[in-house]
């Protein structure tokens, strides 16, 4: 039932045309299972919510350009030593054209307001401005799609837990162009930390998706649309229901590419648990509790580790 077609494309899933905020329609139960479909096959698809004016759009990437012109110097002022998830990351030598700068906890009252200021004291209110609106609309996205996850795995009993037991890290990203006409590297084959993950990008695609089979998929998402990632963490909180895939950024051309991510993250000190729901004969537990703070803290320490290493860390070993 869950084997995989082969797919050229990630699923897309219309959200624009359902009236969303009426759980319990037909329309809400026909996106849930659209969801747990699509999440169970390939780990990942794309939204289609047409919420982001065409205004918001070009100033979204306009404030990350302006971002990401600034003097290294000044983009690593940004760096914080005791949350890593926070401040500038780039200038590695095995994807040089990747840079990035992680905003934590970004939802929090003042949070994007701070970051700007580190950047530009004098204050900088088209940044600001903007990174908080777009923040905005991907959090509520967020909300209603964690909504439809949880629901679909028939686990509303857990909604309000899940939902209040994870932060939010806002994640700016650029990828220089190559000028090359072949593919080279972006950023290298990983699965993500989080829950769920929101993509959104500008016109210059590059994400790639690896399905169950290991055939990579370009991802080509619309203007409307941001792209969804099962993150290990809800693979891990779904008792592996959901499938957590490989992904990586290809370039190639004469086009920068920007994009905005938002990670949902279990907090420091929860320990997150598989719902005893989703444990039975046919479905043993694959995941011992574990608190996402010290798993972090492992991940760090086995660098090399990049095939699941959440299963190295508080797998059952079935
Ligand atoms: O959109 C992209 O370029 C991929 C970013 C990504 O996978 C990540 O930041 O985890
Ligand atoms: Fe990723």
């Amino acid at each position: 039932m869950n084997s995989q077609i082969d797919l050229d494309s990630i699923p897309i899933i219309d959200f624009y045309t359902l009236n969303l905020k009426k759980t319990g329609t037909p329309e809400w139960n026909s996106a849930k299972s659209q969801v747990r479909k699509a999440l169970e096959d390939c780990g990942c698809f794309e939204a289609s919510f047409n919420r982001i004016p065409p205004e918001l759009r070009k100033a979204t990437f306009g404030a990350l350009k302006e971002f990401f012109d600034l003097p290294l110097e000044t983009k690593k002022l940004t760096s914080c030593a005791h949350q890593p998830l926070h401040g500038y990351l780039g200038q590695y030598p095995q994807n040089p054209l990747f840079e990035s700068i992680g905003i934590y906890d970004a939802t929090s009252s003042g949070e994007i307001e701070n970051f700007t200021n580190i950047m530009w004291p004098e204050g900088n209110p088209y940044f600001s401005k903007t990174v908080q609106t777009i923040l905005e609309i991907l959090s509520d996205i967020e909300g209603i799609i964690r909504t439809v996850v949880v629901e679909s795995l028939g686990l509303e009993v857990y909604l309000e837990e899940h939902m209040n037991s994870t932060k939010t890290l806002l994640r700016l990203i650029k990828y220089k162009e190559p000028r090359t006409t072949e593919k080279t590297i972006g950023l290298g084959t990983h699965t993500d930390k989080s829950v769920i993950t929101l993509n959104y990008q500008n016109q210059v695609h590059g994400l790639e998706v690896k399905t169950k089979e290991g055939k990579w998929i370009n991802v080509k998402p619309s203007p409307n649309s941001v792209v969804v990632i099962c993150g290990e963490s809800l693979n891990a909180w779904s008792n592996g229901r959901l499938h957590c895939p490989e992904h990586r950024c290809m370039m190639s051309g004469n086009e920068t590419r920007y994009a905005v991510a938002l990670f949902s993250f279990f907090k420091a000190g929860y320990i997150v648990k598989v719902p005893e729901e989703l444990v039975d004969a046919q479905h043993p537990l694959l995941f011992k509790p574990f608190d996402y703070s010290e798993y972090l803290k492992f991940r760090q320490s086995k660098a090399s580790l990049s095939q699941m290493p959440l299963k190295a860390y508080c797998g059952t070993g079935i």
